[in-house]
């Protein structure tokens, strides 16, 4: 089996409405997003490639326009939790490139969450 990971960096504002108010994530705040894209494949292509990082580039272009430096409750539907984040990153790869096996996000330099089906 073959694994490869690309990282996307994005800025952005949130605040978690659905909390406590006194729970620090209710009030406005930002992170650093760090994005990882996993793609699993048991064989390679002719390139000897799971698939091309090169490929990946509209997912670049999805968050430079979408979420880079935004306000993620203008963005998502779903509360802006860094799974939800996960989740939502992975279905759009998925429905692009099928060998989309993982998807993590980062929010701080100690926190990642996956989505993994
Ligand atoms: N399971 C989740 N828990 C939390 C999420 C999340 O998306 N999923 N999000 C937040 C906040 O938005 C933010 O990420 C704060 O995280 P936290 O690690 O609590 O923040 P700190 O850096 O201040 O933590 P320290 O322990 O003080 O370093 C909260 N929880
Ligand atoms: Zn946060």
């Amino acid at each position: 089996m073959f694994r490869i990971s690309k990282e996307f960096h994005f800025s952005a504002s949130h605040q978690l409405t659905h909390l406590p108010t006194d729970h620090q994530c209710a009030r406005l705040h930002g992170h650093n997003y760090i994005v990882m894209v996993e793609l699993t494949a048991e064989s390679l292509d002719a390139d000897g490639f799971v698939r091309d990082y090169h490929d990946l580039a509209p997912l670049k272009t999805y968050i430079d326009e979408r979420f880079d430096h935004r306000h993620l409750n203008d963005v998502m539907e779903a509360p802006s939790t860094a799974e939800n984040m996960a989740r939502h990153f992975f279905e759009w790869c998925r429905a692009r490139w099928p060998e989309t096996s993982a998807v993590r996000v980062s929010e701080t330099p100690k926190t990642w969450a996956e989505y993994r089906p």
